[in-house]
């Protein structure tokens, strides 16, 4: 199942750098390790925004959940999400 998910990041002006520094060094190593597992199939910086658009491929709605509130910067992020289907006229074989 595929899911388009946007994410707005927004940490608190009074976090230590270091703890920020820590958090994204942890967010980093997660979401890579995701895309590597194929989970985390497309990850996008929007142009100007401490913000990313995002395409998930998971086997449910739980574990699209359980990845989402798993992520180190879940508590300061704010989150949409949107399930996908094929479009008919879609040429991509891998859009399910
Ligand atoms: O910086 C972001 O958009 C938040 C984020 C998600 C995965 C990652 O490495 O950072």
């Amino acid at each position: 199942m595929l899911f388009h998910v946007r994410m707005n990041v927004s940490l608190p002006a009074s976090m230590p750098a270091d703890d920020a520094a820590k958090l994204k060094a942890d967010e980093k190593a997660l979401a890579q390790r995701l895309q590597e597992q194929g989970k985390w199939r497309h990850l996008w910086r929007i142009a100007g925004q401490y913000a990313n658009v995002s395409i998930f491929d998971v086997d449910s709605v739980d574990e699209l959940h359980a990845l989402l509130t798993s992520l180190p910067l879940f508590p300061y992020m704010q989150i949409e999400v949107m399930p996908l289907c094929r479009h008919p006229s879609s040429i991509r074989s891998d859009d399910r």
